[in-house]
């Protein structure tokens, strides 16, 4: 197939319009003569050609041009074509006896030896229509082809690639020896048109005039059964008609015999007494209510205002007014008694003798069933629930805020150590259950015995007595809340095990708290220790994990306060005796001294001039806490239980953002966040570095130059109801995406984005490196040049043998040559020896001046040359 042709305007100009007005031909289908007589050379060896359908005549011209001189050539058309020379042409229709009396009136006794048709009606209507008028058409062709062809004649036609094409085919076989169908190149792609060449005619002696009858030919294959067929097709026709009532379809079998009508109405009592209502409804135009009795079903309640409407034009009925119809009669048919009548007949015996039983028997079949359907709808509501959940499980992981568990896959990651879904509170706690219950999590129950442990697996309806108190639920609330800000951790360190920008991200994070830290640290030493316990979110998680897994016999649980934000350091707690334990014991010991409390540590950082000394102080606390990471990465451990035993007291919070570090006891705490000003300092630091490289930054910038706005103004900004949430008791997880996508939204302004765009256009103007470089090479060794001259220069200056001028020329030669760039390359042209110049001795043609000959293999020889030349010196180096 070729390229796709277009149907309309100049897509119509193809290349073999352009040819057939080159050479003369009327239309372009003359190429489709040509190209099937290449193909099948049956107008050489004709002697008489009759070409049905043939204006403007374009076929004429080709007939004409390949056929013998003196043969007969006869062109017929609707329209009159414009002669031809050696050509005889009229205008019939095809489809007349007129048409065939004047190609008798014209042949004579002659038999012609090719018989042509190219004909399309004039309809261009529907491709239905269209379709089927063309094969109606090929039909009477064909009937005048085997009236004036020759035995072993051809008859050439043109056919649409429609339902009737191999009803055609079978005809052309029964009358030709060879018959192929085929679409010349010239044929567009687009038209369903296709040439079926027909050769060697049998000539028979008698043809069946079925054969050539449209009626017959083109006929539904359901009504061409034989035996009663007309009337099983006109049954299929009718019920066609009700079914698909939208569907038009074409009378090919004629009116039945006796009824040379269109219109057909029949009586309702036929409707209703026929046995085929269907059939009925589909062979008739309207049903009328002519007998008293008929007219009395009129008034009944069930004969609507539709239901009479329809019954008067059927033929503009769709599926669903037929359908009406039916109802209305089977509801006539209970009403008159006629199909309860027949209910009787069937069922009268049987129903009476077996009616009592059948009543205790039913009620049983009944119940069952019921129980069964409901059973069914609850297994099937089950399931439903169950796909559900594993559908929402699939889509977070799909999310990776999960672990394969709940799906059935089993975890293999051993970092995510048996976590489920950190919003699954149902897996959570279970999870928690299977663990020793949410009191063993929480800790205020203390020790769980083994005993307890027993309890909860054999006994859960015991447990979830405990559980319901009021005390005990919202104890099990807060265990799950520490429990899935547990699992949120861990999910959080997937992501970092998994990302690394999400490392350095947080690893950025992390260096900020520590800064705001060492803002503190650096009046007060002590606190340093306090400060790295904060760092211990991942780590105390695995920890606690661990702990978990023994916390049958966790110790302690005395001294350790109440809530939800103790009980995940009771989780971080050493659970054996271990020497380990002994030595946090002792560090515990050492390190207690008091903790500044909220409005202490408050008090110690807006004691320091933190918005001048900060900037200047960054890069120390940088390098001190670059320094310090190391160790404390390994201390960490001790070190957050120490502060979680120096603050059993204190309502501290052991959360890993820096905001909840400095308990907020005064309302300014809250209005000034200590973590922003830090960060403004680090900005501030970016900003010298690099400049402004955000378009909000840009526009700040430009409005307080341009004085829209004053310093005051931005401070003043600065406070919006962003920055006054309180983010006290709130999950990590919600603060984590509170700080993503809560925030101002700073508009920027065309300049701002323009000025960044030209700062990125200058910074993209710039040199690469190896360019600046060997410009910066060229200057010196020109610089080294000069400055050798020069010393020669003075060395003539100096000599006493020469006289003024000839040093004065001598001065000048070698300035010259000091200043010359040196010689100018001779320019070479490299000729790559490749198409003509492939395998070329000596010049290449065209070539003038100098001339290299180049090859790939050359290159690469080159190349390689070069690379071990380099590495052998190199080689002789070492
Ligand atoms: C595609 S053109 C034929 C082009 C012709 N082969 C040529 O090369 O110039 C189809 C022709 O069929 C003609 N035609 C359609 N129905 C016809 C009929 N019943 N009798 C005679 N000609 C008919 C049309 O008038 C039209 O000119």
């Amino acid at each position: 197939m070729g390229k796709s042709q277009k149907k309309t305007g100049k897509g119509r100009l193809d290349k073999y319009y352009k040819l057939a007005k080159e050479q003369g031909y009327r239309a372009r289908s003359a190429f489709k003569l040509i190209q099937l007589n290449k193909k099948y050379n049956f107008l050489e060896s004709a002697r008489c050609c009759i070409d049905l359908c043939a204006a403007p005549g374009g076929w004429l011209q080709v007939a004409s041009k390949y056929m013998p001189v003196n043969s007969v050539i006869i062109g017929v058309d609707l329209v009159p074509i414009k002669p031809i020379p050696r050509v005889v042409t009229f205008a019939s229709d095809i489809t007349t006896p007129q048409c065939r009396n004047l190609i008798r009136a014209e042949v004579k006794d002659w038999k012609a030896d090719v018989v042509l048709h190219d004909g399309a009606p004039n309809v261009g209507t529907a491709w239905i229509q269209d379709a089927y008028g063309q094969s109606e058409l090929v039909l009477m062709s064909l009937k005048l082809a085997v009236e004036f062809l020759v035995k072993g004649g051809t008859f050439v036609t043109k056919v649409f690639r429609s339902a009737d094409y191999n009803n055609l085919i079978w005809v052309f076989n029964q009358l030709f020896g060879k018959v192929e169908a085929t679409k010349p190149p010239s044929s567009r792609n687009v038209s369903a048109e296709i040439f079926v060449v027909c050769r060697e005619f049998l000539a028979p002696k008698f043809i069946d005039p079925k054969f050539l009858d449209p009626k017959h030919v083109f006929k539904d294959l359901s009504a061409s059964i034989p035996d009663g067929s007309d009337k099983l097709a006109r049954a299929h026709n009718a019920e066609a008609n009700v079914f698909q009532p939208e569907k038009k379809r074409r009378k090919r079998d004629g009116y039945e015999d006796g009824n040379y009508t269109l219109f057909k109405s029949i009586p309702v009592s036929e409707l209703i007494h026929s046995t085929d209502p269907i059939s009925v409804l589909g062979s008739a135009n309207k049903i009328t209510f002519q007998t008293d009795e008929e007219k009395e079903w009129l008034k009944f309640e069930i004969t609507s205002g539709d239901v009479k409407a329809n019954c008067d034009d059927l033929k503009v009925l769709g599926k669903g007014d037929f359908k009406a119809l039916i109802k209305w009669r089977l509801a006539l048919r209970e009403e008159l008694g006629l199909d309860v009548k027949r209910k009787d007949t069937e069922d009268a015996t049987e129903t009476v003798e077996i009616i009592e039983e059948a009543d205790e028997e039913q009620m049983i079949q009944d119940e069952l069933e019921r129980s069964n359907a409901e059973n069914v709808a609850r297994a099937k509501r089950d399931r439903r629930r169950a796909n559900e959940i594993r559908n929402k499980t699939i889509q977070r992981m799909q999310l990776q805020m999960t672990a394969p568990m709940d799906i059935g896959l089993e975890l293999q990651d051993a970092s995510l150590g048996g976590q489920d879904d950190f919003f699954d509170l149902q897996g959570a706690e279970k999870g928690m259950r299977k663990r020793g219950g949410v009191s063993n999590l929480i800790g205020t129950e203390g020790v769980l015995s083994q005993e307890s442990d027993v309890d909860n697996d054999s006994d859960n309806a015991s447990d979830e007595e405990i559980l319901d108190s009021e005390e005990e639920r919202e104890k099990k609330t807060r265990g799950l809340e520490n429990e899935l800000d547990g699992m949120y951790d861990s999910y959080r360190s997937r992501l970092r095990e998994r990302d690394a920008k999400y490392k350095v991200r947080e690893g950025r994070e992390k260096n900020k708290e520590r800064e705001a830290w060492s803002g503190i640290k650096k009046n007060d030493s002590s606190d340093e220790e306090d400060s790295d316990a904060e760092g211990g979110g991942w780590e105390e998680m695995e920890r606690a994990k661990g702990h978990n897994d023994n916390s049958s016999s966790s110790g302690d649980s005395d001294d350790e306060p109440e809530g939800p934000k103790t009980s995940t350091k009771k989780r971080s707690l050493p659970t054996t005796g271990s020497s380990r334990d002994s030595k946090r014991a002792r560090l515990l010991t050492k390190l207690k001294e008091p903790i500044p409390s909220g409005s202490q540590a408050s008090k110690v950082w807006f004691s320091q001039d933190i918005f001048a000394g900060i900037s200047d102080d960054v890069k120390d606390i940088e390098h001190e806490v670059r320094e310090e990471q190391d160790v404390e990465m390994v201390d960490v451990e001790d070190k957050t239980v120490d502060i979680e035993e120096e603050n059993t007291d204190t309502d501290w919070d052991d959360d890993e953002d820096d905001f909840e570090v400095v308990p907020q006891v005064g309302e300014d705490v809250d209005m000034w966040d200590v973590a922003n000003a830090d960060e403004d300092a680090l900005k501030q630091a970016h900003i010298k570095k690099h400049g402004l490289t955000t378009a909000e930054a840009v526009t700040l910038a430009q409005q307080l130059v341009n004085r829209e706005k004053t310093k005051t103004q931005l401070i003043n900004d600065g406070f919006n109801r962003y920055s006054l949430n309180a983010k006290d008791g709130l999950p990590s997880w919600f603060l984590d995406d509170e700080t993503k996508h809560y925030k101002p939204n700073i508009p920027v302004t065309k300049e701002a984005i323009a000025a960044l765009r030209a700062k990125q256009r200058a910074l993209d103007a710039r040199p690469i490196k190896k360019i600046a470089e060997a410009k910066a090479r060229k200057k010196y060794k020109a610089a080294q040049k000069l400055e050798k001259a020069m010393k020669k220069a003075e060395g003539v200056n100096d000599t006493s043998d020469m006289s003024e001028r000839e040093k004065a020329s001598q001065i000048e030669k070698l300035m010259r040559k000091g200043l010359s760039k040196g010689k100018p390359k001779k320019e070479v042209k490299l000729v790559v020896a490749k198409g003509v110049h492939k395998g070329v001795k000596g010049r290449p043609k065209g070539v003038k001046g100098r001339y290299a000959m180049v090859d790939s293999r050359m290159k690469k020889e080159v190349r390689a040359k070069k690379r071990t030349e380099k590495a052998n010196k190199k080689r002789k180096r070492a």
